[in-house]
Order: C-alpha cells, then sequence, then structure tokens
C-alpha cells in the first residue's frame, strides 16, 4: 500500500534578480527558480526509501511539499491519504518528521515533560500514551536519561529522544532527514536497528541522507535527484550495475611472471610489477569466481583479492558525472 504518492510534482521559489541598474527601479526584481520539476516517487507501507542528491538538488523542497509546509505550484502529492497542503492538520497525527541537526524536544525540560506535552498537542489518551512510551523506551533505551534537560544530553541521547517523540504518535509515515549525522559507530548502528524496526512495523520511512552506510544497511530502494529531476530510481544492487558495474581481481604471483597477462573477458589489466597484477571485469559479463579460476589454473598464484564496488563508488561516480554536466537529465530507472 502507498503511504506517498508523488506525480508530477513542481516547485518554484521566488528569488531577486541579480545585478544593480536604474531599470530595476522600474521593473520586478524577482524570477522565478524551478527548486523541483516533475518529480514522480512512490513509498509503501513496510519500506525505506533512500532519497538522495547533491547540495541544491531538491529533497528539502520535497520533502516540505509532503509535510504541507509548502504548496506545491504542480503535481499531485498524497501521504498516508491526504493532500498535505489541504490538510495539514490532519497530517501531522499521522506522519512523524526527524531532523538530525535540530531538535523538535523543549531545550530546557526533561525528556519525558517533552514527551508529556506532545502528548497533549497530539491528544493522544493517556494509556495509549504510556503503552507506547513503554515501547519505545525499551527499543531506544531512553531509561538512562529520561529525566535528563534536553541541553544536557549526548547528541546519541538525543536522536534516540527525538525518534521517540516523532513515534509517539504512532505515525503511518516517518521523515527522516539525515539522522545519523554526527553519532558515532555505535550510535550509528543503534538508529539503524531501531528505523530496521520501525519498517518492519509497516511504517513507510523517506530517508534523506549523504551517509552511505545508512543507505547500504536500511534503503529497500533508492532515488536520486538532480537538479529537481529524478535521475535514477532503483534499488542498491541496480545502482550498482549501472553507476559502478567493475569489479577487480587484485593477484600476487609467487614469482616473476613478465610479459602480457591474458585473462578473458578482463575490461583492463594493470600490471604493479612482475609480481603482481590488477585485473578489472564487468561483474554483468564475467563472476569473480571464473576470474580467479582462469587465474588459479593459468599463473603461480600466492594469493588474490577480490575488490567490489559499494554504495560509495555509485555516488561518487554519479556526483562527478553531475559535476560535469549542464542542463536537466532524463531520469533512469533501474
Ligand atoms: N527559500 C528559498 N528561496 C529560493 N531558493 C531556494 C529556497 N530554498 C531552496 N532554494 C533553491 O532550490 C533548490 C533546491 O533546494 P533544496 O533545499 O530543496 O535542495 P536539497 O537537495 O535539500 O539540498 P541540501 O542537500 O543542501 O539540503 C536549490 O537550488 C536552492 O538554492
Amino acid at each position: 500500500m502507498a503511504l506517498i504518492e508523488v506525480d508530477g510534482l513542481v516547485k518554484h521559489y521566488r528569488v531577486r534578480k541579480p545585478g544593480r541598474s536604474v531599470r530595476r527601479l522600474f521593473t520586478r526584481h524577482s524570477e522565478l527558480k524551478e527548486a523541483v520539476r516533475g518529480i514522480d516517487l512512490r513509498v509503501d507501507a513496510g519500506e525505506v526509501v533512500g532519497y538522495l542528491g547533491p547540495n541544491g538538488a531538491g529533497k528539502s523542497t520535497t520533502i516540505k511539499c509532503l509535510c504541507g509546509i509548502m504548496a506545491p505550484d504542480a503535481g499531485r502529492i498524497r501521504v498516508a491519504g491526504l493532500d498535505p497542503s489541504r490538510r495539514r492538520l490532519e497530517l501531522a497525527r499521522r506522519i512523524g518528521v526527524v531532523f538530525g541537526q535540530k531538535t523538535a524536544l523543549w531545550w530546557d525540560l526533561p525528556v519525558t515533560e517533552s514527551f508529556e506535552l506532545l502528548r497533549a498537542i497530539y491528544d493522544v489518551p493517556r494509556e495509549r500514551h504510556r503503552r507506547r512510551l513503554d515501547e519505545l523506551t525499551a527499543l531506544l533505551g531512553l531509561d538512562e536519561f529520561a529525566h535528563v534537560p534536553v541541553r544536557q544530553l549526548s547528541l546519541g541521547q538525543r536522536v534516540r529522544s527525538d525518534l521517540a517523540a516523532a513515534l509517539l504518535h504512532d505515525p503511518q509515515v516517518l521523515f527522516l532527514d539525515e539522522p545519523t549525522i554526527g553519532l558515532d559507530a555505535a550510535a550509528k548502528s543503534g538508529v539503524r536497528r531501531f528505523v530496521r524496526e520501525i519498517r518492519a512495523r509497516g511504517v513507510a520511512v523517506l530517508l534523506t541522507t549523504h551517509d552511505l552506510g545508512d543507505i547500504e544497511e536500511l534503503c529497500d530502494r533508492i532515488v536520486i535527484l538532480d537538479r529537481g529531476s529524478v535521475l535514477f530510481e532503483g534499488s542498491v544492487d541496480e545502482a550498482l550495475g549501472r553507476y559502478a558495474p567493475h569489479s577487480r581481481v587484485i593477484v600476487e604471483f609467487s614469482r616473476d611472471v613478465q610479459g602480457t597477462i591474458e585473462v578473458p573477458f578482463a575490461d583492463s589489466l594493470h600490471r604493479r610489477d612482475d609480481r603482481q597484477a590488477e585485473i578489472v571485469f564487468k561483474r554483468a559479463e564475467e563472476t569473480a569466481a571464473a576470474v580467479t579460476r582462469h587465474l588459479l589454473d593459468a599463473y603461480p598464484v600466492r594469493d588474490l583479492r577480490i575488490t567490489e564496488p559499494s554504495i560509495e563508488d555509485v555516488v561518487k561516480s554519479l556526483y562527478e558525472e553531475l559535476g560535469d554536466r549542464a542542463g536537466g537529465a532524463e531520469p533512469a530507472r533501474g
């Protein structure tokens, strides 16, 4: 079931025209800037979709439209069945939002009192609130700092508290904006475990992140934006196939091997010296096992290492490509 549905979303900003001229005193000083140009997006219940793209790609603008903070200029949006800009108050009960860089909690209040205020704001019955809070406290380990004012919390504790705050009213949709930014490895893994738990309970999660670990560990699908348009949509594996299609085998020989090395299907071959070679091949055409078998049969191999690309290689190659590109881009589906 789709809990986020976006068709042809367009959003402009009115921006000041640069320059100073006498004519500007008599003419309109602003122009329209297209921040989002015809985006389609869908997130189902129990799905985590990574919403990715370089700075300025249009992620925040989309999320503001999805939360009802801004009205779109064109397109259709439904979040948990509602049109966000027309039903903003009702929508607030069905969505949760966490910004890793900002807290939604009251700075001077202990965490529990912030939760009590949120209970009152969302008008959650006391018994239901208590049950939900017990559940979230257990999942997020909130006990140890429940009575500490938010300003005294560590970043990890603060993010855990914000996650609880966003889910106290039991929303169907969760927007996560850089939830693991600045966290240490253990805290990141705690947040990711929690997001997986939430997904298993059927919440639809739209995750904005620059953290490659978040993408690899959490996302069922990724949507990559550039300059307001969807450039790629598909699974992490599909993105790897499209943007990082090569794997490498690095082989070390037990004695000097001179001259050229023959490896069928190798896309390229690099020699560092007579004792080492690096074979680059397309995964779609050959398996690492076949390349390895060939090397073991044909050469005196002392050791070999296979390196597979990661989402980091995808993002690097894609963003480099985007940097070189001018104008809009055709969407690619994985
Ligand atoms: N209030 C605004 N007024 C004018 N232009 C804006 C405004 N907010 C965003 N923009 C422009 O719209 C485009 C999309 O911005 P947006 O903030 O949605 O990108 P983003 O993908 O969220 O970027 P980031 O990763 O840096 O947060 C950018 O070119 C940005 O400069």
